[in-house]
């Protein structure tokens, strides 16, 4: 499996479908997954049952996917905290998509889906890029900048780098 993990804005749902379709394999999403699931968006199930609820489901979407899916599979940018989950990854090809604080905050815009980041989305991405870069480091087992780029450009890179490590 390739999984794509990074911050919110780094481009994980987007890049994920491009990576697949250019691999001509399938994609998950773990929020979507979760959505299906609860049968509510991200945002009611942080409100109504908390972040750590929120993760249970998620770590319960990646194992899912892990276990019945083959592909590409992203996650929410939360999802490595968990330390059930960064086991999961283990033995997968894992690249994180790097985003720095101007980049991810012009893509995730104003829009209320990330919870997040309510209240002063670039002071919480700021924070969260602090506290996260270091798991997303330890898990990756490829790194990509996306700063400047376009999600082709990056779907590209991905492709490239692992098709060369893994002829088929
Ligand atoms: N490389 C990129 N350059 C510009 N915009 C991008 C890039 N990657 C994604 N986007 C846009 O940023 C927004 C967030 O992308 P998304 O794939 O949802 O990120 P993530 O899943 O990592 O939070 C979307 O509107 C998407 O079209
Ligand atoms: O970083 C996080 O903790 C989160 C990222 C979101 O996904 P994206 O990274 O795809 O935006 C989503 O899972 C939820 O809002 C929490
Ligand atoms: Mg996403």
């Amino acid at each position: 499996m390739i999984v794509l993990i990074g911050p919110m804005g780094a481009g994980k749902t987007t890049v994920g479908r491009l990576v697949a379709a250019r691999l001509g394999s399938a994609v998950r999403d773990t929020d979507h997954d979760v959505e299906a699931t609860a049968g509510r968006p991200i945002s009611d199930i942080f409100v109504e049952d908390g972040e750590e609820a929120f993760r249970a489901l998620e770590r319960a979407a990646v194992a899912d996917a892990l276990a019945s899916h083959d592909g590409v599979l992203t996650l929410g940018g939360g999802a490595v905290l968990d330390p059930g989950t960064r086991e999961l990854l283990a033995g997968h090809d894992v690249v994180f998509l790097r985003v720095g604080l101007a980049d991810a905050v012009k893509r995730v815009g104003l829009g209320t889906g990330r919870p997040l980041l309510l209240g002063n989305v670039r002071g919480r991405i700021k924070t969260l890029l602090d506290e996260r870069t270091p798991v997303y480091e330890s898990v990756a087992t490829l790194v990509v900048d996306t700063d400047g780029r376009t999600p082709e450009d990056v779907a590209g890179e991905i492709v490239a780098a692992l098709t060369r490590r893994e002829p088929s």
